[in-house]
């Protein structure tokens, strides 16, 4: 018999019963937020019934809340919907003592940056989340997943979830990345390698010298974007850069349940002689700075490349997609992705939003800062640190300075304007630099433009005043 994979190893440790090829599997955190829990609740309630594990329950507010005067708290939130559901969030977790940071409390942020912050997030576990991005988690080797909310209902009330049993995908990724080349690149590159549809029905695991190299935000940021390409979950093999981020966070084992921990963490990697169903191999050393040009995260190029036209794709399907996302987003066909001017520019989100992140961009700016160049003049260009967390430590390094120096709009954590659920959001027809993992026709306000970058494609952009390839935009400045 073969060895196990990585996902078949968690998977088989978490199954409680199995029957006709599917199983009830145990789940070891529940991550919640305001928007797709409060039906759950009340079916909870409606039935009579308490949540099983609080303690396994970590609860957020991060969708709908403004990302300026979080101080003045949910009476202050505007839109009335978004105020309810933070309303509801902390009655519901206080009817049921679940842990939850609530807005202004620095420990909150965005789901997804908060449970790795605050050493929820550990290997080997299952984790899921209403929110498709949970499959960020796996960047530990923990088996993470987006829920719907009857699920977490069933969550919320056994803490278990009912599950079939995906493939296993290999997405190895060789070689060493070049200078300016991010976790982020990497990850559109994959998508625009197998598709937004490519995943489906597998959960991936990442492996090679690329995806060794990249730190643990880098690995996040693969994961976070494995759904956008199909799949149920990502995964990396937990490895040293694993415990050593993990060790000392607040909910770390500590002690003599430290060494326990990481003797059972070492347990979760792919044997030799695992065999997965699909093995994709990329190039990593030969990847450029990707942008996506169309509305689907697929639609994507190296910077230093033309938009495509529609008609050299292979389906009919494909060449109106195509069609209609140019127009859609106000380009043509073989114009130079980097001569696209920008209205906007949007550094965070659960995809990109973590002290990493935040020092990226900070470099770039700074070093075109000492060059004497700004935030272009037509250019409105924000800053999102992911939590509470994340912009205090930021803000201990200056790079708030940094970014304000060079005329960024630096704001409290959220969501903010991933998508347009916030007040921030993007007006019709304005081009975005965005950090976020969706450019979906309307995702960041009615009309609006995305094109998806790393942190430093979004800050070079910012300042050259357009698309722009951050290493030629370095390379300028520093003559
Ligand atoms: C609001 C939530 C359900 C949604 C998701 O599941 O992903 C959001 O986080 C998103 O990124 O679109
Ligand atoms: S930051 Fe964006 S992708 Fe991530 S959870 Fe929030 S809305 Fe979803």
């Amino acid at each position: 018999m073969s060895g196990k994979t990585l996902y078949d190893k968690i998977w088989d440790a978490h199954v409680v019963s199995e029957n006709d090829g599917e199983a009830i599997l145990y789940i070891d955190l529940h991550l919640i937020h305001e928007v797709t829990t409060p039906q759950a609740f009340a079916g909870l309630r409606a039935a009579g019934r308490k949540v099983r594990r609080p303690d396994r329950t970590l609860a957020v507010a991060d969708h709908n809340i403004p990302t300026e005067g979080q101080a003045l708290g949910v009476d202050a939130v505007k839109d009335e919907e978004a105020r309810l559901q933070l309303k509801t969030l902390a009655r519901n977790v206080a009817d049921n003592g679940i842990e939850f940071f609530p807005m202004g409390d620095i420990r909150n942020g965005i789901v997804h940056v908060v449970g790795p912050e605050q050493g929820r997030t550990q290997p080997g576990m299952t984790i899921v989340c209403g929110d498709s991005h949970t499959s960020t988690h796996g960047a530990f080797g923990a088996l993470a997943h987006g829920i719907g909310t009857s699920e977490v209902e069933h969550v919320l009330a056994t803490q278990t979830l009912r599950q079939k049993k995906a493939k296993n995908m290999l997405v190895r990724v060789d070689g060493q990345l070049a200078p300016g080349v991010t976790g982020k690149d990497v990850a559109l590159a994959v998508i625009g390698e197998i598709g937004t549809a490519g995943g489906t029905g597998y959960v991936i695991e990442f492996a090679g010298e690329a995806v060794r190299g990249l730190s643990m935000e880098g690995r996040m940021t693969l994961c976070n974007l494995t759904i956008e390409g199909g799949a149920k979950a990502g995964l990396v093999a937990p490895d040293e850069k694993t415990f050593e981020y993990i060790q000392g966070k607040p909910a770390a084992p500590k002690g003599a349940a430290w060494e326990m921990a990481l003797s059972h963490w070492k347990t979760f990697f792919t044997d030799e002689d695992a065999v997965f169903d699909r093995t994709v191999v990329i190039d990593g050393s030969a990847l450029v700075p990707m942008v996506t040009w169309g509305t689907s995260p697929e639609d994507v190029i190296p910077v230093t490349g033309t938009v495509p036209d529609p008609e050299s794709f292979a389906t009919p399907d494909k060449r109106a997609a195509a069609h209609r996302a140019l127009d859609y987003m106000g380009l043509t066909a073989g114009q130079p992705i980097a001569e696209a001017r920008i209205d906007r520019v949007f550094i965070g989100s659960c995809t990109n939003s973590r002290i990493e992140d935040m020092r990226a961009a900070a470099a770039v700016v700074q070093e075109a800062f000492l060059h004497g160049r700004l935030v272009a003049p037509h250019v409105k260009a924000m800053v999102v640190p992911g939590s509470g967390l994340v912009k205090e430590q930021a803000e201990a390094e200056g790079l708030d300075a940094i970014f304000k120096a060079a005329g960024f709009d630096w704001r409290e954590p959220g969501c903010s304007m991933c998508l347009a659920m916030n007040p921030d959001k993007l007006q019709p027809g304005e081009r975005c630099a965005s950090t976020s993992n969706r450019n979906f026709e309307g995702r960041q306000g009615r009309a609006g433009r995305t094109h998806l970058v790393s942190p430093a494609m979004a800050a070079a952009a910012a300042i050259a005043g357009h698309l722009v390839d951050v290493r030629a935009l370095l390379s300028e400045t520093a003559q």
